[in-house]
């Protein structure tokens, strides 16, 4: 059966929150998506300009409408604005009685502006007794508990299930908003406590997760999946979806997620690879495991939050200074064995680049140079031991380098702010001409590839692999 899901919710023009995200998430999991428009709000990914509330009354007549025509199998709450519109909506449920209701106490949107009269919080905080699961999200838990915002996991586990407690019903635990290499949620009832683990994506499109997560636990609930199982695949399918948002190019702001991310997939033509069928992109593919390891490691993590100590920056910064010195040095050996003029011409340019502007930078930071630490070693043997292998697999083994820290630097940089004490760093690398010599590489490297034998490119393969887990090795060495 395909479950008839109701979103009463505000709007997003823009698509990403709201009830554009709640239609689009119910339709990603199978179900056949309604909405009633509580307040239509002037939003986009960078914030919220304005709301307007249709009267009171014309909420009644679009829920009426819905609800005397059609079987509602869920009901996922959103933003209810304000009391008289909770009380429309309350009265409603109890003629109605859809079997599921799960509320997204919305208070303030991802952007900070305020979605819920602060007089309705008392109302929402009464509504929680009579819906199946509450989402809230880390502030939004700590109004609903009345104590003040948890910091770590064991305080907001202690607050879920206060309000489970208090109020009878279960609660979704989202973490999303604590620190760590991890976005865990738990599904929270009084008497137990069943966490479901993910991992956090280094990215700035958020948009609409509440929304989305609360409208696919509504649709798999109605489906017939337990509150455990169904917040699995929820977290699941929404971890692959805020990795796919950036690829959207949506907004300046934090842009939304992917919500058909998992279909593109199975439609030949929107698969990502399609069209672009390159070397590279299956290599840079094929390399996601490591790149996630890479962005869940804590080095990493904390150079982007500005958390990191200055000692273990300072000390990566000296080992990258000696492996930068050794790669210029490859870079240039790379233009002495290429053919073609231009790409001679790129890759010296490459050296000059490495040697001069990064060791420049670098020099500001390290006063000596020390020896090479074994990550950084080892990375630098494979590299001569692919330049003995010939061109080919040589430039196949430099790319991860710049192609890894222009992906890194584009996404790192979103949390840079004044005082941040790696911002310089954080900028050099998200630098658009920094992105675009990667960019080339890439096409010198996806030209060499096509005219390469068989054995050729999967020794390319080979290279680009390695190379990438040398990178997450050197991350993980500090
Ligand atoms: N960077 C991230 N990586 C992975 N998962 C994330 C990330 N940020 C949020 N999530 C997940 O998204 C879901 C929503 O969490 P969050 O606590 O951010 O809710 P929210 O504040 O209500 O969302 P929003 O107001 O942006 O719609 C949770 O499952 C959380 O774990
Ligand atoms: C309408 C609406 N609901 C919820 C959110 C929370 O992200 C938002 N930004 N807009």
């Amino acid at each position: 059966m395909t479950p008839r899901v109701l979103s009463i919710a505000g709007t997003d023009p823009s698509g990403g929150a709201g009830i554009q995200a709640d239609l689009k998430t119910i339709g990603a999991f199978g179900g056949y998506g309604m909405a009633v428009v509580t307040a239509l709000v002037a939003q986009n990914t960078e914030g919220v300009r304005s709301v307007h509330v249709p009267p009171p009354a014309f909420l009644a007549e679009q829920l009426d409408a819905v609800s005397d025509d059609v079987v509602i199998d869920a009901v996922k709450l959103g933003m209810l604005h304000s009391t008289p519109l909770i009380d429309i909506v309350v009265a409603w449920l109890e003629r109605v009685r859809p079997p599921v209701v799960v509320l997204d106490p919305v208070m303030v949107a991802t952007s900070g502006d305020r979605l819920l009269d602060a007089a309705a919080e008392a109302a929402i905080r009464r509504l929680c007794a009579r819906v199946d699961l509450v989402t809230p999200n880390l502030p939004e838990l700590a109004v609903l508990a009345g104590q003040p915002e948890a910091t770590t996991w064991a305080a907001a586990v202690d607050q879920a299930q206060a309000l489970a407690a208090a109020t009878d019903t279960v609660v979704l635990l989202k973490g999303g908003h604590l620190a760590g290499a991890t976005s865990a949620d738990a599904v929270v009832t009084a008497e137990a406590v069943r966490p479901v683990e993910g991992r956090r994506v280094i990215t700035t499109t958020t948009h609409g997760t509440g929304c989305s997560l609360s409208s696919a636990m509504a649709t798999l609930r109605a489906s017939g999946f337990s509150w455990f199982d169904a917040l699995g695949h929820a977290k699941e399918w929404l971890t692959g979806a805020i990795e796919h948002g950036a690829a959207l190019e949506v907004g300046r702001g934090n842009g939304p997620i992917d919500h058909f991310h998992h279909l593109r997939e199975h439609v030949p033509h929107l698969r990502a690879d399609v069209g672009s069928p390159t070397w590279t992109g299956r290599a840079w593919d094929d390399s996601a495991p490591v790149r996630d390891r890479v962005d869940a490691c804590e080095f990493v993590r904390r150079l982007g939050d500005g958390t990191l100590e200055p000692e273990r920056f300072a000390w990566y910064l000296a080992q990258d200074a000696v492996y930068l010195g050794e790669y210029a040095e490859l870079l240039a050996r790379a233009a002495a064995l290429a053919g073609a003029p231009e790409e001679q011409a790129f890759w010296a340019r490459g050296s000059v680049a490495a040697q001069e502007e990064e060791m420049r930078l670098h020099r500001a930071w390290v006063a000596g140079m020390p020896a090479a630490a074994p990550a950084t070693r080892a990375y630098l043997d494979h590299l001569h031991a692919a330049h003995r292998h010939g061109y080919e697999v040589l430039i196949a083994a430099l790319l991860p380098c710049s192609w890894l820290y222009a992906d890194l630097g584009r996404r790192l940089v979103a949390q840079d702010r004044p005082a941040h004490p790696y911002g310089a760093w954080l900028r050099t690398y998200a630098d658009p001409a920094f992105l675009d010599a990667a960019e080339t590489a890439r096409s010198i490297v996806d030209r060499v590839a096509e005219a390469a034998s068989s054995d050729g490119r999967n020794a390319m393969t080979a290279a680009f692999a390695a190379s990438m887990r040398h990178e997450l090795a050197f991350f993980e060495a500090p």
